[in-house]
């Protein structure tokens, strides 16, 4: 049997966004739901997270994404948030080599701590800071692209919570790795002739731009915004 979903439900996805500490994870997260930049955004302790509308390929989604805590210690407090997820955001920062260098750990600890297949798996690739002068730069987006490659990631965009800069398109690349991947395993369940149950069914998705907290953590900038002040 196979279940369709109504035409009007949002799918619900959630994202997971990893990086070392003071990349931009909560700035990314924070400009792509309430449209706010924060100059002085604090570490983040455990995980939050937010919830967001997104129309991607005429397919709608509420993406509920989980800000980690980059900082080594609090290792103990993210890592169980892992399980359940559909997309993982590896971030690092255009001016932060061992940001960069640090993406294989981030990748192993999330598949450590979910136990999913790398090759089933949408990660994305998203550098932050693109708005930092030349000079400082420290990351070639071609070492970043040669990485991918080796490492079997599909996607990869570099962005500015500070300007904007590729934001939206991020989260929407995202979820396009997303659809490809899901597409693919159903193409593969079919042909091995197995029945698809749509588990996204019956999800309650009232709360569109909520901002949740759930150890902790950064809690500056707007708490409520609706969805429809961020210019799609
Ligand atoms: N120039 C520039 N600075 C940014 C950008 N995004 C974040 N920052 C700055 O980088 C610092 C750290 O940002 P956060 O978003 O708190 O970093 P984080 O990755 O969430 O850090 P943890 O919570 O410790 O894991 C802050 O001072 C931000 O203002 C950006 O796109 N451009």
């Amino acid at each position: 049997m196979t279940n369709m979903r109504p035409p009007s439900k949002n799918v619900l996805l959630k994202v997971v966004i990893l990086g070392d500490g003071g990349v931009g994870k909560s700035c990314l997260m924070n400009r792509f739901v309430s449209n706010f930049f924060d100059a002085n955004s604090f570490h983040t302790i455990g995980v939050e997270f937010l919830n967001k509308d997104i129309q991607v390929e005429n397919e709608r989604y509420t993406l509920q994404i989980w800000d980690t805590a980059g900082q080594e210690r609090f290792k103990a407090l993210r890592t169980p948030f892992y399980r359940g997820s559909d997309i993982c955001l590896l971030a690092y920062a255009v001016d932060d080599k061992a940001s960069f260098r640090a993406l294989i750990q981030w990748r192993e600890e999330f598949l450590k701590y979910y136990d999913v297949k790398a090759d089933r798996f949408p990660f994305i690739v998203v550098g932050t800071k693109n708005d930092i002068p030349a000079a400082q730069r420290q990351v070639m987006a071609e070492e970043v692209s040669e990485w991918c490659q080796e490492h079997h990631v599909a996607a990869f965009i570099e962005t500015s919570a500070k300007t904007s800069d590729n934001v939206y398109e991020a989260f929407a690349l995202a979820v396009k790795q997303w659809q490809r991947l899901e597409k693919s395993t159903e193409r593969d369940l079919r042909a091995q002739g197995q029945d698809i149950i749509d588990l996204t069914q019956g999800v309650n998705l009232s709360a569109n731009t909520s901002r949740f907290c759930c150890i902790g953590g950064n809690n500056s900038g707007p708490a409520y915004q609706d969805d429809d002040d961020y210019p799609n």
